[in-house]
């Protein structure tokens, strides 16, 4: 008998905010140092077992930027197979709770006007993201 070793492929389960602010909205650059460097993303990461994603989403957010967020609306969740693994964004639009932003681990961040989105060089998944943080807004009209 032949037998086949089927490997399970690794899903990662990655909260991230689209944070409004003054009718712009956040974008950070990945750090050179970093996988996917000098991309841009939606700030958040990976969350840990048994962690909500609003828990672990408060949590990256807190680590990353020094700030608190309140959740406004859930995004759909989109995916992206890299290969080896699959990324499970679950993005959610956000308002800032509190204000002095202190990076501790992007190479920078931008306020943008939601139309700019699509000029910077996002990693693949959050393509899918801006198209419906887009369909989201349209339909708040
Ligand atoms: N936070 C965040 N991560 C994203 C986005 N899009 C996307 O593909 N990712 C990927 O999801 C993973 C999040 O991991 P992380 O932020 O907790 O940790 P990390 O940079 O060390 O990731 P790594 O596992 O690739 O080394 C990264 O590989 C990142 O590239 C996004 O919009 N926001």
């Amino acid at each position: 008998m032949i037998e086949v070793l089927v490997s399970e492929k690794l899903v990662v389960r990655v909260p991230c905010a689209v944070i409004e602010h003054n009718g712009k909205v956040l974008a950070g650059q990945r750090s050179p140092a970093l996988s996917f460097p000098l991309k841009w993303e939606f700030p958040g990461g990976k969350a840990e077992k048994n962690e909500s994603d609003e828990d672990a989403l408060s949590r990256e957010i807190m680590e990353e930027l020094n700030v608190e967020v309140e959740i406004i609306h859930e995004l759909p969740v989109t995916s992206k197979d890299q290969g080896w693994r699959e990324i499970i964004l679950v993005p959610f639009v956000c308002r800032l709770k509190s204000y002095e932003i202190t990076l501790t681990e992007h190479e920078q961040i931008l306020w943008l006007e939601a139309p700019d989105l699509p000029s910077l060089d996002w990693t693949e998944a959050d393509l899918n993201v801006i198209d419906n943080y887009f369909q989201y807004l349209a339909a708040k009209k």
